[in-house]
């Protein structure tokens, strides 16, 4: 079966700092990989790596088979153009720490717009599937509300709800919990706990250690830009076997 993420050798520098030296790593299709890892260890950066934000600088990185941001032919790499890039994005959604809502537009508004700015999507039809997302991420009674008035746990409800109108293969979560109140938490990671239940394929740098013990299949711990550990997250968080992931689990556990 195709990996729907595949990392061979992966670098990225910014400048002369080394950021990612050498990631390999393989996400299958419907499964939840959790990114864990002390702070500036890379693991945003390679997130950003998976859509594209970022260019790596070498490796090769591949997204449900394809290369990402490169086509191949023979032996040789030729960049896609900005709007081949945007065509592949369409299909990844990206959940941030901050939600970045459209301010002046109502939750609905937000997970409207994509699909009719993007795809050219009927509003009759984006409205109605905003509506059902909304449902899903239990915000029906929220979709006349701005961001400005709703929570941050509400707000990232709807920013999930935004990404997934989209349809998208593969779903990118980075620290999407960091920046709420610890009441408005446990929200925000049932949605991401129903979303795995069905069967979504989930990369997702976090510090929520339960979430990625109970819902997540794989875990890897990175540190300073390479992969230190990797397994079964129940495995790596009880039994890990490198001294630096011990010394970072006895910090954070
Ligand atoms: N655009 C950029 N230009 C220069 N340096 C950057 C840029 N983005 C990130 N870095 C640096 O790359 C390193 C890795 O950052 P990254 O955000 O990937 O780490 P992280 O593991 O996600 O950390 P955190 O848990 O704090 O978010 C850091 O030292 C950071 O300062």
């Amino acid at each position: 079966m195709t990996a729907m993420v595949k990392a061979e050798g992966v670098h990225k520098s910014y400048g002369a700092a080394h950021i990612l030296k050498g990631i390999d790593l393989e996400v299958a299709a419907g499964e939840v990989f959790c990114l864990i890892g002390p702070s500036g260890s890379g693991k945003s950066t390679f997130l950003r790596c998976i859509n594209h934000l970022e260019k790596i600088n070498a490796g090769r990185l591949y997204v449900d088979g394809e290369l990402v941001g490169y086509r191949q032919k023979g032996d040789k790499l030729y960049e896609l153009k900005d709007n081949e890039v945007a065509l592949k994005r369409r299909d990844i959604g990206m959940v941030f720490q901050r939600f970045n809502l459209f301010p002046h537009m109502t939750a609905l508004e937000n997970v409207m717009e994509a699909p009719i700015q993007v795809k050219g999507e009927s509003k009759a039809v984006a409205r109605e599937r905003a509506g059902k997302l909304l449902d899903r991420v239990g915000l029906a009674d929220k979709a006349g509300n701005y961001p400005s008035q709703l929570s941050g746990g509400q707000q990232q409800r709807v920013a999930i709800a935004r990404a997934l109108a989209m349809e998208p293969k593969l779903m990118l979560f980075d620290e999407p919990t960091s920046a709420l109140d610890p009441e408005l938490v446990g929200d925000v990671l049932d949605v991401m706990r129903d979303l795995a239940e069905s069967g979504m394929t989930m990369v997702v740098v976090t510090h929520e250690m339960g979430f990625a013990r109970e819902v997540g299949d794989s875990l890897v711990f990175m540190d300073g830009g390479v992969v230190v550990e990797s397994g079964n997250p129940k495995d790596v968080l009880t039994k890990p076997q490198h001294e630096r992931t011990k010394a970072f689990l006895s910090k954070v556990l």
